[in-house]
């Protein structure tokens, strides 16, 4: 990556010339010039940008000679030279009076690398998420919205009920719309009054209180709506289809030369956002998975010959499973689509369901979604459906395993199970969040908006090594996060469960496991030998 310092080019001063054609409400005050350019601004002024202009948004990283690298997000700013900062409100507020600290100065950072060597580069960071000096709207002129996009995950309505909450207790603002249906919502749609007695118990129930859908991005219809209305923040909860949806929004925004800050919040229940820790509703939907595994146990074992097999999400990535499993102690074996798995043969599945019930007598197998495809695939014929996003949609690899286990076991092994399938996977994802998610969401939401207020934009908010950070929203969409088999938490996971590794063919591997993984694993084979 391209470290060299380059300035971002000059704007133009003539800010005036370039605001929404709709009256927006920030349009008075903004024409307000401060004459002395704050301390944060003029620190912002010498940020260095990654010259790649590929990319829907591109890099701000700076480096220094210890190697310390802050990884910037954009600041309204950066396009909007002239815009005045006003004094956070939180200065007065009752709440945080004798808290020591109550701003982030603009130096702290937070480090994505935790565990480092003596001397080795001091590696990259992200801005440190929180409350501001100086803020870049006037409450009074601030319009925000809010939008929920994809998949459904328990949290999201505790997120929505925290950025309301949080824009108006701590900020003064009053003037919130919440567009329904996912993006599709800004162009065919009205929008809803939101406030804080609107979205008072909505944390109490799963799902969204806005609506959600997949598909319907189109830039500049909402780009075009947002001016319209004279919105100035943009919320935008979900995955990863979404936020490369709101760094489209962001770049529009900036084209435009619009006073608009949009704030990304990761939601996801299959945690397969990376840079952050773990997405909101994760734990939750471990915890609910317990159920669903708990439930087949209690089946199996009231049986004779019982096959447990319970399919949880996990789309790419196996966490839920992974997770599920590693918390329960009552699954023989785990699957998940980052490990391929064989059925016959020795080390195969059905040898070790064998084993199993000839142990214990019964046997419990989760199974993520995800995993298994290409064969599910092949007895299909190669059934390829697309989601209205675009997304593979998946075909049913637990009713798939269940059939040929059971097709096994009658045909081949000449032997009577009980076979008991559970798929949960609707029923966990739609549950309100656990306590401690709630806890998460509300500083995700109140991290949000100290972010917008403070004028950043184009940023993800999210834990980096449990610190709140603002991450630039292109980050965290370039890659996946997704099981890693030669990480000790895989391991830790075999070692529970005492399930064959599936790893004996490397041959068998290949085309089904990343290509720089398979190397990993044959590195790690041949030093162990
Ligand atoms: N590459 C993309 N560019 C712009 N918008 C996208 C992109 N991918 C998905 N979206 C939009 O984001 C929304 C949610 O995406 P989806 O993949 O369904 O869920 P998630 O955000 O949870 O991953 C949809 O409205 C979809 O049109
Ligand atoms: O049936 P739907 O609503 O399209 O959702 C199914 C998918 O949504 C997920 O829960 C997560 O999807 P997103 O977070 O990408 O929206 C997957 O695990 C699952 O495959
Ligand atoms: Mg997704």
């Amino acid at each position: 990556m391209d470290l060299s310092v380059a300035f971002p080019p000059a704007k133009p001063h003539s800010f005036a010339s370039k605001l929404p054609v709709c009256p927006s409400k920030l349009q008075p005050s903004s024409l307000k010039i401060q004459s002395k350019p704050s301390v944060l601004h003029l620190k912002r002024s010498v940020r260095a940008v990654n010259g790649d202009g590929d990319q829907a948004q591109s890099l701000s990283r700076t480096a220094d000679n210890d190697g310390f690298i802050l990884e910037d997000v954009p600041h309204l700013t950066d396009f909007l030279p002239d815009l005045p900062s006003y004094p956070n409100p939180l200065q007065k507020s009752q709440a945080y009076a004798i808290v020591k600290q109550t701003f982030v100065a603009p130096e702290d950072a937070v480090a994505q690398k935790i565990v480092v060597q003596k001397g080795s580069p001091r590696g990259v960071h992200f801005q440190r998420a929180g409350p501001r000096e100086e803020v870049y709207f006037n409450s009074e002129e601030v319009r925000a919205c809010i939008v929920t996009c994809g998949g459904l995950c328990p949290g999201i309505n505790t997120v929505i009920r925290e950025i309301v909450c949080g824009l108006n207790y701590m900020y003064g603002v009053d003037d919130i719309l919440g567009i329904e249906g996912g993006y599709r919502g800004f162009y065919s749609k009205n929008t809803l009054n939101l406030t804080p007695k609107v979205v008072n118990h909505i944390h109490k129930h799963g799902g969204t209180f806005l609506q959600t859908s997949r598909g319907g991005h189109d830039t500049k219809k909402i780009v075009d709506n947002i001016q319209d209305r004279g919105i100035n923040q943009v919320y935008i909860i979900g995955g990863d289809g979404t936020q490369r949806g709101a760094a489209l929004i962001y770049k529009e925004v900036e084209k435009r030369g619009l006073p608009v800050a949009v704030a990304g919040i990761p939601k996801t229940i299959d945690n397969d956002i990376s840079v952050i820790d773990k997405s909101f509703g994760f734990d939750t939907a471990v915890e609910e998975a317990q159920r669903a595994i708990n439930a087949a146990h209690v089946e199996v074992e009231s049986v004779e010959n019982g096959v447990g097999i319970v399919k949880l999400m996990g789309r790419y990535s196996g966490f839920i499973a992974m997770f599920a499993t590693l918390a329960s102690r009552d699954v023989d074996c785990c699957l998940i689509p980052e490990s391929p798995f064989y059925l016959e043969g020795p080390g195969g599945l059905f040898e070790f369901i064998d084993q199993r019930l000839r142990e214990n007598g019964h046997v419990v197998i989760v199974l993520a979604e995800g995993a298994g495809q290409e064969y599910v695939a092949q007895s299909m014929h190669g059934i390829d459906e697309k989601d209205a996003s675009g997304n593979r949609l998946l075909l049913d690899v637990g009713l798939w395993l269940s059939q040929r286990v059971k097709d096994h076991f009658t045909d081949v092994r000449r032997m009577a199970i009980n076979m008991k399938y559970i798929d949960p996977t609707y029923m966990i994802r739609a549950v309100p969040s656990n306590a401690s998610d709630n806890i998460y969401c509300t500083l995700l939401a109140q991290s949000a908006v100290h972010g917008a207020m403070a004028g950043f934009t184009g940023f993800t908010v999210g834990p980096v090594n449990s610190r709140h950070a603002y991450i630039p929203i292109s980050r965290v969409t370039e890659t996946t996060n997704t099981v890693r088999l030669t990480d000790r938490m895989w391991a830790r996971l075999l070692a529970s469960t005492n399930q064959p590794s599936f790893l004996n063919h490397p041959e068998g591997l290949r085309g089904k496991v990343d290509e720089a993984i398979l190397e990993e694993i044959n590195k790690m084979r041949i030093n162990s030998i």
